[in-house]
């Protein structure tokens, strides 16, 4: 097949996908804005209402920010409610707030009229009485001043930047960055010889690495296409990927550092950051730590060259802006439109001459793999492409920085749970692809972890990891007591505790789960009460709140623990199982939930969920579930169920214990 037909039919196969999978998430999340009521929705944090405009400014390229506060007319307080709206969360902004609004679904396009009662936006930051929004439209007249609701939409731009990228592949893919696309297409094996400039007298920046982390370091300078660094949990992946940066920056290379979420980059930035190297954090500054800001784009372009002229145009914007707000006379906001749109082609001027002097300078650049499509790294070219839990994103997402690269190292561990992607086939991540198609040459193994007791990582490591996964020794034997501040009880000595609900406590029927939001997911009053029992005398015996995660595969279990637990003025961390990945903590109570004559298990069967689950504690795990439903489903959870009858401390379901 000729080079071009090749790319050809690779980029049209992940548009079919990307196109396939935009539409199902979007078509739901429509489904339950069009479902649900506005007050329903506020309800479950994804909707909030009678909001009113606190102030307009102008953000990060030139962008119109708006903040909105909750209008004192319909509240007495100024608090907003509990939502789950983030930084980076697309909303629809909504004007005159009614139903109506919300069903009518539109798309803000480039030509769409000023009169438009909805509009898109990006949340950029969410305070405990305000949230502020960074409108799509340049052009957007400022919303009307009151009766301002916003929902949670699907993500668009992520699947749209997705799609440039396969598009721009095939018009644009230079010669020298051919033998990466061929390896990473399965066109042709991967070169795994190794440049000897690039290992000979290799010393090590941190001393402390293990055998199998120097390996994968060594392995990863080294090879001239493609790494895959194969991290089970707790194991340094990011620990590697820092000496890898080190070694590479040292040896004159430019490093594109990409993770699959925020965090994951800022994770790398906070170790990389002491060491003087010049490097930028591309990214909204609110969706980024707090202790990476200095590093961002946003704050090392402000006192770039141009920084004061940028910031002086800023200014001017926003005076003007907040002038269209006092003024009645179209005539009079028609000319103040004019100058701002004057003074934006300024201010995106001179901004473009201070970001890429910036970058210029920068011998990393990070950012999440969407961000690798932003307009700032268009004309950028790196020796090497980095991606940090690679085995959470999508494919296409993972091409988006890859279209720059020579050479890829991806880190990540594919016996986690990958991106949920709702397709008929099972979906396999680029790691767990290329480990398919290039096979174990190209991967180095971490085979130490340091986060779990040995009898928690004994299940993992046997049934995911070939047995091969080590505790590292300083914690291999910690259990909850050897902590300074907790007392020695029988629920602290042990590493894994069990509670078999044994067929006696059914979960809950789904007709009384009335019109919530989660009345498609599962729950079980049962076990929720033995998780807050549980969690009560782990509290008893010292632990701290913080110390603790509830972890279950059903949001509405979710939501029906925390529910209780505030009952009693708890506040411990919890989420899904999808949640919770790349966590730990010193104690997990695991609640399965299914709990049924069917012996269904749905969504709980994935045995990479399980593998998330069980693997995030570090002294102390407990499950609560009906060992009589989850037995009977495969071999898999047979084993798992013989493992904890006879490894873990089982622990009798006491009638007191129920409310
Ligand atoms: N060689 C080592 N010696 C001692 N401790 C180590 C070593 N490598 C990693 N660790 C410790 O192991 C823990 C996990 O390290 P790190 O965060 O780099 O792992 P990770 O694989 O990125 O984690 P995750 O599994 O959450 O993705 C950290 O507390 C780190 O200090």
């Amino acid at each position: 097949m000729s080079e071009e037909a090749w790319i050809e039919e690779y980029s049209e196969k992940e548009l079919k996908f990307i196109e396939e999978i935009q539409k199902i998430e979007i078509e739901e999340a429509e489904a339950v804005l069009k479902k649900y009521p506005l007050p329903t929705l506020q309800k479950n944090g994804i909707a909030l209402v009678n909001l009113r405009l606190s102030s307009i400014r102008t953000g990060f390229g030139g962008k119109t920010v708006i903040e909105l506060e909750r209008d004192p007319a319909f509240s007495n307080s100024d608090t907003l409610p509990a939502n789950s709206f983030s930084p980076g969360d697309v909303v629809r902004l909504n004007q005159g707030g009614g139903k109506s609004d919300i069903r009518a679904s539109k798309s803000v396009g480039k030509n769409s009229k000023q009169t438009d009662p909805s509009t898109e936006g990006v949340i950029t930051r969410v305070q405990e009485k305000s949230v502020s929004i960074a409108l799509n439209l340049e052009e957007d007249a400022p919303p009307m001043a009151e009766g301002l609701s916003i929902v949670k939409l699907a993500n668009r731009i992520t699947y749209e930047r997705m799609k440039d990228t396969m598009i721009e592949w095939r018009k644009n893919l230079p010669q020298y960055r051919m033998p990466l696309f061929y390896t990473l297409t399965g066109k042709k094996e991967a070169n795994t010889n190794l440049a000897e400039d690039m290992i000979n007298e290799l010393t090590f920046y941190n001393n402390e690495l293990n055998d199998s982390q120097k390996k994968a370091v060594r392995f990863s300078l080294g090879v001239q296409e493609l790494a895959l660094i194969h991290g089970p949990p707790g194991t340094g992946k990011t620990h590697t990927l820092v000496e890898v940066i080190r070694q590479l920056v040292a040896k004159g290379k430019r490093v594109l550092v990409c993770g699959a979420s925020n965090l994951s980059v800022d994770n790398i930035v906070d170790r990389i950051s002491h060491y003087g190297i010049p490097m930028v954090r591309l990214g909204h500054p609110a969706r980024l730590l707090p202790s990476v800001l200095n590093h961002s784009l946003d704050v090392i372009s402000r006192s770039g060259d141009f920084g004061e002229v940028v910031n002086g145009i800023s200014e001017d914007i926003d005076t003007e802006l907040n002038k269209i707000r006092k003024t009645k006379s179209g005539k009079e906001r028609r000319e103040i439109y004019k100058h701002v749109r004057e003074l934006r082609k300024d201010y995106r001027r001179y901004e473009a001459q201070n970001v890429s002097g910036c970058l210029r300078k920068s011998s990393i650049v990070f950012c999440t793999l969407h961000g690798a499509g932003s307009r700032q790294l268009r004309n950028e070219t790196f020796d090497v492409v980095i991606i940090d839990e690679a085995s959470q994103a999508l494919e296409a997402q993972c091409w988006i920085p890859l279209l720059g690269a020579k050479k890829a190292i991806l880190a990540g561990d594919h016996m986690q749970l990958s991106p949920n992607v709702q397709t008929k086939k099972p979906y396999l991540s680029m790691f767990e692809r290329l480990l398919k198609i290039q096979g174990d040459k190209v991967k180095c193994f971490l085979n130490v972890q340091y986060r779990m007791h040995e009898l928690i990582n004994k299940f993992p490591s046997d049934t995911f990891y070939d047995g091969k996964l080590i505790p590292a020794p300083e914690v291999a034997k910690r259990v909850l007591m050897d902590l300074p501040y907790v007392e020695e009880t029988e629920l602290t000595d042990a590493p894994i505790y069990f509670y078999d609900t044994d067929g006696n406590y059914q979960e809950d029927d789904p007709k009384d789960m009335g019109t919530s939001l989660y009345r498609d997911s599962k729950s079980n009053k049962w076990e929720a009460q033995i998780v807050c029992h549980h969690v009560t005398e782990l509290l008893g015996a010292g632990l701290k709140e913080e110390d603790m995660a509830i972890v279950t595969p059903y949001n509405a279990q979710v939501a029906l623990i925390r529910s209780m637990l505030k009952l009693r003025g708890i506040e411990i961390e919890m989420g899904s199982v999808d949640r919770v990945q790349g966590r730990e903590k010193e104690a997990i109570i695991f609640s399965l939930v299914r709990s049924n004559d069917f012996r269904e298990v749905g969504f709980l069967a994935e045995k990479k969920r399980l593998n998330v689950a069980i693997t995030r504690p570090k002294r102390h795990l407990c499950v609560v579930g009906d060992g009589n439903t989850v037995k009977w489903t495969s071999d898999f959870f047979q084993r798992w169920m013989n493992f904890l009858e006879g490894e873990a401390i089982v622990l009798e379901v006491e009638p007191s214990i129920l409310e």
